[in-house]
């Protein structure tokens, strides 16, 4: 185990200075902090978490009480000892119904209270240690959703998890469907902010006059239709972070705000006349240039700069073929699961068609054109002849013809229900697609009830929460 930091905080100078020269002939490996100024104990442990904290209880700049929230606030785990004053019993229990450790009445023996931090200090190690197990189980299951062994993934996947440790701001860069907003989760997972959830916007989804209110948030009656403060995604994602999705897309007046609320870390909602301090971390994705943007003015250099602190490149499907075979055996046991079937034994021959293939659409197209194999795979072999009925033209190689011949063709009723299920299946995952997994809207679009449609979601066994970015 690492060293101990301990703060105490005490607006008694000579109590301080006692404790700071006493205390670490008593306790091993520990690091003592003293400040006389409750504020200063908030910066304090604001910039790093301690293990211990002991505060006395009456202070003028702030009361210990106060101090006491603030910190459980900022740290709902942090370990709290509280010196009160002889006789104040009632001070004492109200502050450990406020979650203190302990407290200990003055004037102490140094016995006491050194058994007192030991006991204190065992149980935040034993936190320390608990929170670290966590994330390394997390980062294991977090990691798991990538699949891929290629350099180019092993690359991806350590700089995840070095960027995760840090509250710097990431530009997740990648071609469509490389897998960016599953880095971004990743990152937010796997960093100190994941016990609140991450907060996504997919910016070019929101109209330009509602994104402003959308990001910083608006008092009631700020514009027409303002019936009531909206508390905007900043807000929403205090503490955490927030995913920017296709910020290369955002007006160059929202730019002006981003930046703003980046440099400050403060935000002002529309009509407003006061501004809010936020911690928010920002997660920004784009498969655009944004060098080229910033060339043709349409992107501010000063907020690329901003955003761009670290960056994260997903690969193309092409710079990773040799994970192809891995890839595919994945999301056939996710289709399998999605469509109640068993996987199916993918053909070698196959696997070597699928590795030629182009996709410009990356991992997101191989999922779904995997997902169609299986639809349209009468048994229990996916085969090359499968995979012409399904897009033959596609293929790098020509198929033999011969591999058709010599399977036997399907009964006319069973391969139209098939059609038609692969066709319902494609559509509705496309509308669902389109709306971000409305089924009010989806249901809009294709001209069907909202009730018709749930049944057909049901019947699919469809998750229209999936779509929200695909
Ligand atoms: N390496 C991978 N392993 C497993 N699944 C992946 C991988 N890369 C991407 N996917 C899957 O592919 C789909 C697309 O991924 P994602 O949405 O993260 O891509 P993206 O780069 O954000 O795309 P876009 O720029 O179009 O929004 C998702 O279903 C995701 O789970």
């Amino acid at each position: 185990m690492d060293q101990f930091n301990v703060l105490i905080v005490d607006d008694e100078r000579d109590m301080l200075d006692g404790l700071r020269r006493i205390l670490p002939y008593e306790l091993e490996k520990t690091n003592i902090v003293v400040t006389h100024s409750p504020l200063q104990a908030l910066e304090l442990a604001a910039a790093s978490p301690f293990d211990l904290i002991l505060m006395d209880v009456r202070m003028p700049e702030m009361s210990g009480i106060e101090l006491l929230e603030q910190i459980r606030a900022m740290d709902s785990k942090a370990t709290v000892i509280m010196m009160t004053a002889y006789g104040s019993i009632e001070t004492a229990v109200q502050s450990i119904k406020l979650g203190a450790y302990d407290f200990i009445t003055k004037p102490f023996d140094i016995p006491d209270l050194v058994r007192l931090i030991k006991k204190a200090l065992e149980r935040s190690g034993l936190i320390r240690e608990n929170q670290s197990l966590r994330q390394r189980i997390s980062e294991k299951t977090v990691l798991e959703e990538f699949v891929g062994q290629s350099p180019p993934m092993q690359q991806l996947y350590a700089t995840i998890r070095s960027v995760a440790g840090t509250d710097y701001p990431v530009l997740i860069r990648g071609e469509s469907g490389t897998g960016k907003e599953l880095a971004a989760k990743a990152i937010h997972t796997l960093s100190r902010r994941c016990e609140r959830g991450l907060v996504s916007v997919n910016c070019p989804a929101i109209p330009e006059h509602l994104l402003e209110s959308e990001l910083f948030g608006h008092k009631k009656g700020s514009f027409t239709g303002a019936l009531k403060d909206h508390k905007g995604l900043f807000a929403e994602a205090n503490g955490s972070s927030l995913h920017l999705d296709e910020i290369a897309d955002i007006p160059v007046s929202i730019q002006t705000k981003l930046l703003r609320a980046l440099q400050e870390q403060e935000i002002r909602p529309l009509g407003s006349s006061r501004n809010i301090k936020v911690d928010v971390r920002i997660l920004s994705t784009t498969n655009q240039h944004l060098e080229n943007k910033i060339l043709d003015k349409s992107f501010r250099e000063d907020l690329f700069y901003r955003l761009n602190v670290v960056s994260v490149e997903t690969p193309p499907l092409r710079e990773i073929t040799e994970d192809i075979p891995l890839l595919v055996h994945h999301f056939n046991r996710l289709s399998a699961l999605e469509l109640n079937c068993t996987p199916k034994v993918v053909a070698t021959d196959v696997l070597e068609v699928l590795m030629q293939r182009e996709w410009p659409g990356n991992v997101r197209e191989l999922k779904n054109f995997v997902r169609r194999l299986i639809i349209f795979c009468p048994g229990e072999e996916l085969s090359l002849s499968v995979l012409k009925m399904v897009d033959g033209r596609h293929a790098a190689r020509p198929v033999p013809d011969n591999t058709i011949e010599s399977e036997a063709i399907e009964p006319y009723a069973e391969a139209k229900t098939k059609a038609i299920n692969a066709f319902t299946d494609e559509y509705v995952r496309d509308v669902l697609s389109r709306t971000g997994g409305n089924v009010s809207q989806a249901a809009k679009m294709a001209g069907l009830s909202r009730v018709a449609l749930q049944k057909i979601i049901r019947r699919m066994n469809m998750i229209p929460g999936e779509y929200r970015s695909e």
